[in-house]
């Protein structure tokens, strides 16, 4: 038996091999362990909704016919009133059955928004609701395939400003509906429908009266359920299969007005610096500061650990392992505008004006920094972090609209809404895995907090990496069969609504 101390480097190599060992196989039993609790449970949905090919021309046409009307919400005060008017005739035309059916009262609120009650035959059961909203933001033919406002059909797609955010789900909604009720479905459950016309610029006109008008009845809802995540296929590096993620929270935000005022003059004797160089500056240093990197403060850890399973080899052992490998892994995600939006809170140069004449010294510049904010800041927070990056007097700071991080739904097994949308997720999409998430974007569900605290945001549609620049960009679109998906997904969900029961892994589905 040689003594150790004769050979001091050859223990230590022993006990180094040794520690290592023991570290990677605790990294394995945590990986397959974790990845063994979250395995994906299939279960038959409700009934399918079978279209013939009559329906399935009715509802590409539903969708062009709505994209062809330019609902665009331009600034936070510009709206085209006149195409939000002509939606709400467009539908009434659409969807014959929904607005005459003696189960559903149809409301106009606040000028162009739209209410549906949905009246269910079982009283006891709590009612939910399904949000979404036809307002778009501008679209230029610059850069697109086909105009924005064509609804064309090109290669299978429907393309259009308003095609993913959000009048697909808007349509779908009323199609699923509209074939339910052809079918001679009767809800058990009784839901609301909730169509905004302003969304896209805060929803204090829209969703707001739609909340004042439900609280005004003391409504409460079960779950609520608006656009958001989706189904994202290769948009999450390394996973092995589309992943649904269901955004539980959503970001906060700051939209920040910065100006700079100086006297004018004669632009042949220009002082050192204009209102213009003053204010370029400050927002570079913006631009060149980005805010700390936040992951693993804030709930999209648990997205990352609830699916570790799902990521190829060796990823799966490090996002089993964030307590070991978090710094490595927000690194990577910072690396594309979408992983990076879900690390930190985001800082976004949105609008720039100022000048009046080529040989005029600019009197005001003017400037928009649109924040979204990582679950661990809040408003207050990032405005010090603003003063102190800009550190500009000369600056004027002014806040257009601030709201913090939304509050984190339930996402546990007892909770009805959120495995009812797991369960009709699974169903629709081949048992995609489902996970919770923080929303990168904002939705009018934030205004509903004081009528759930079951508020998702989920479009049901598949997204992958390149489609993610076509929401609020160029040439938005949805597959023929996308379009069809969303209607089955809803098709499904209003029926598994029903349920009186949280869905659970055995759960044998109400037939219609
Ligand atoms: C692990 C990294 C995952 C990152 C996944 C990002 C996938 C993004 C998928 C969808 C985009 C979310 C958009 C949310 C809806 C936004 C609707 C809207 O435009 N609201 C107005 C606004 O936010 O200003
Ligand atoms: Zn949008
Ligand atoms: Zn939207």
């Amino acid at each position: 038996m040689t003594a150790h101390w004769r050979n001091p480097v050859g223990t230590l190599l022993g006990v180094f091999v040794v520690g290592v060992a023991v570290l990677v196989a605790l990294l394995l039993i945590r990986t397959y362990t974790l990845a063994e609790t979250k395995r994906v449970w299939l279960d038959k949905g409700a009934l399918e909704a079978e279209l013939t090919q009559e329906e399935r021309e009715q509802l590409l046409e539903a969708l062009k016919g709505a994209i062809r009307i330019p609902t665009v919400s331009f600034s936070e005060t510009e709206q085209n009133n006149t195409a939000l008017a002509e939606f709400g005739q467009y539908i009434r035309k659409a969807f014959p059955l929904v607005f005459s059916s003696s189960l559903i009262q149809h409301e106009v609120v606040g000028g162009y928004s739209h209410l549906f009650t949905v009246r269910g035959s079982d009283n006891n059961l709590q009612p939910y609701m399904l949000l979404a909203h036809f307002d778009v933001v501008p679209a230029t033919p610059e850069g697109w395939e086909v105009p924005p406002f064509s609804g064309e059909e090109h290669n299978g797609f429907i393309y259009g400003r308003g095609t993913i955010d959000d009048k697909n789900c808007v349509i779908g909604i009323l199609q699923a509906l509209e074939f339910l009720l052809k079918r001679g479905y009767k809800p058990r459950r009784s839901f609301y429908i909730g169509f905004g016309h302003d969304e896209e610029i805060s929803g204090n006109y829209g969703a707001m009266k739609i909340v004042e008008t439900l609280q005004s009845r003391g409504i409460r809802l079960s779950y609520l359920l608006d656009e958001g995540f989706a189904v994202l296929d290769g948009v999450i590096h390394g996973t092995r299969r589309p992943v649904a993620l269901i955004g539980t929270t959503e970001k906060g935000q700051i939209t920040l007005n910065l100006s700079v005022e100086k006297p004018p003059g004669h632009s042949s004797m220009p002082p050192r610096q204009t209102s213009i160089g003053i204010l370029s500056e400050a927002m570079s240093r913006l631009e060149k500061n980005p805010m700390p990197n936040m992951f693993g403060n804030g709930p999209e850890s648990s997205t990352f650990e609830d699916l570790a399973g799902e990521f190829v080899f060796p990823l799966n052992i490090v996002m089993a392992n964030l307590w070991l490998f978090s710094p490595i892994v927000s690194r990577i995600m910072e690396q594309t505008p979408s992983g990076n939006a879900f690390v930190r809170t985001t800082t976004a140069l949105s609008i720039f004006n100022a000048g009046i004449k080529s040989n005029v010294i600019p009197p005001i510049a003017r400037a928009i920094v649109n924040f979204r904010l990582h679950p661990a800041h809040t408003v207050e927070e990032v405005l010090n972090i603003v003063r102190n990056t800009i550190m500009d007097e000369q600056v004027v700071l002014s806040v257009v609209k601030a709201f913090d991080p939304l509050p984190v739904s339930p996402y546990d097994e007892e909770n009805f809404g959120y495995q009812t949308l797991k369960r009709t997720i699974h169903h629709v999409y081949s048992a995609a895995p489902v996970a919770p998430g923080v929303c990168v974007g904002n939705t009018d569900s934030r205004h509903f907090v004081n009528l759930t605290d079951s508020i998702y945001r989920f479009s049901p549609i598949v997204m992958k990496p390149e489609d993610l620049s076509r929401i609020h960009g160029l040439n938005e679109r949805i597959s023929k069969e996308g379009l069809e998906a969303i209607v089955q997904f809803y098709y499904q969900l209003i029926q598994n609504s029903d349920s009186e029961k949280v869905p659970g892994p055995h759960h044998i589905p109400e037939e219609l």
